[in-house]
């Protein structure tokens, strides 16, 4: 039997409908700031989206687009600008930055409360603590879709299958806050296949075109595919296609459900972004967290 395909892009759709509603009862606009550094041409689509999303779900777009030989003490003073300017609520520096560029001490210095990436010290040392605070916004994608899925995740088994602080880590951290088993498997671990074979829900986030076989997955799972690879087309030369971690056909035969590549969990990410802007508003602005954001 084929598996469910886990739609994101319509979840997604569905999420931003939530925050523009979310938005529409505030007592004032959220500002979300998003730093593009060079020509990346992913970054830029990724950007654009970004941009418009935001417009379109009710909040307010600052967008700085920075040449690629920009110095990191410009680009740091850059986000020390925007932790003081009172109207930007969410501020996320697109990665990757340009060769040359740190991107942990630029992230670094984003204040926490703006911090709509989750990608902070202060951010994943409140996750790993269990604290409040804002979550990665593509692992929390991830865990909306398995709840959206599965409903309550309490007690199965989640194989996280990369240990990446985007992806990995976190979505580990997440699943354990909804009360799964954890296993995080990576590159040395001893018989991947069997480890995977494990998971009620597998989470594959190594950026490897269709690594995960058919064979590696427990009949009935639930598989969250993080992947998102670019690889030449077999059906028209010179064209490239999206493939995620898994390979797709034949693990819709096996998984209970699969989320498809694209269409599965990218969308969630820019979505998942939105939702945290208007929290990061709410609680520097000291408003309260509107409840059609839970899941
Ligand atoms: N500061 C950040 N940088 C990056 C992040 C991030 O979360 N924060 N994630 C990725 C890129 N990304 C958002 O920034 C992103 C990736 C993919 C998608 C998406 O919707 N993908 C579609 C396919 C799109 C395509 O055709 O290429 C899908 O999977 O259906 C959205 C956002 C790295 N950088």
């Amino acid at each position: 039997m084929s598996a469910i395909k886990i739609d994101g892009k319509a979840y997604a759709e569905r999420l931003r409908g939530h925050v523009a509603q979310a938005v529409k009862a505030l007592p004032a606009q959220p500002g979300l700031a998003v730093v593009l550094v060079g020509e990346d041409p992913a970054s830029q689509v990724y950007v654009r989206s970004k941009a418009k999303f935001t417009v379109e779900t009710g909040m307010r777009s600052i967008e700085h687009k920075l040449p690629a030989d920009i110095s990191e003490d410009a680009l740091v003073s850059l986000v020390r600008d925007l932790n003081a300017d009172p109207e930007v609520d969410g501020i996320l520096v697109q990665l990757p930055l340009p060769k040359g560029l740190n991107s942990d001490r630029v992230i670094e210095e984003i204040h926490p409360d703006k911090d709509v990436d989750g990608l902070t010290e202060a951010s994943a040392g409140r996750l790993s603590l269990g604290k409040k605070g804002l979550r990665p916004c593509t692992p929390t994608g991830c865990v909306m879709l398995a709840k959206d899925t599965l409903g309550d995740l309490s007690g199965k088994h989640c194989v996280v299958l990369g240990r990446s602080i985007l992806v990995g880590k976190p979505a580990a951290l997440l699943f354990l806050e909804q009360n799964c088993t954890v296993t995080i498997a990576h590159s040395r671990t001893k018989d991947l296949a069997s480890v995977c074979r494990e998971a009620d829900i597998l989470v594959p986030a190594v950026g490897r075109p269709q690594m995960v076989q058919a064979e590696w997955i427990k009949p009935g799972a639930c598989v969250i595919d993080v992947g998102i690879n670019r690889v030449p087309s077999q059906r028209f030369e010179g064209k490239t296609r999206l493939v995620g971690d898994v390979d797709y056909k034949p693990a819709r035969d096996v998984a209970g459900s699969i989320t498809p590549v694209p269409g599965g969990v990218g969308p969630m990410t820019i979505a998942c972004l939105l939702r945290n802007t208007v929290i990061a508003a709410c609680h520097r602005r000291g408003w309260d967290v509107p409840s059609i954001l839970d899941f």
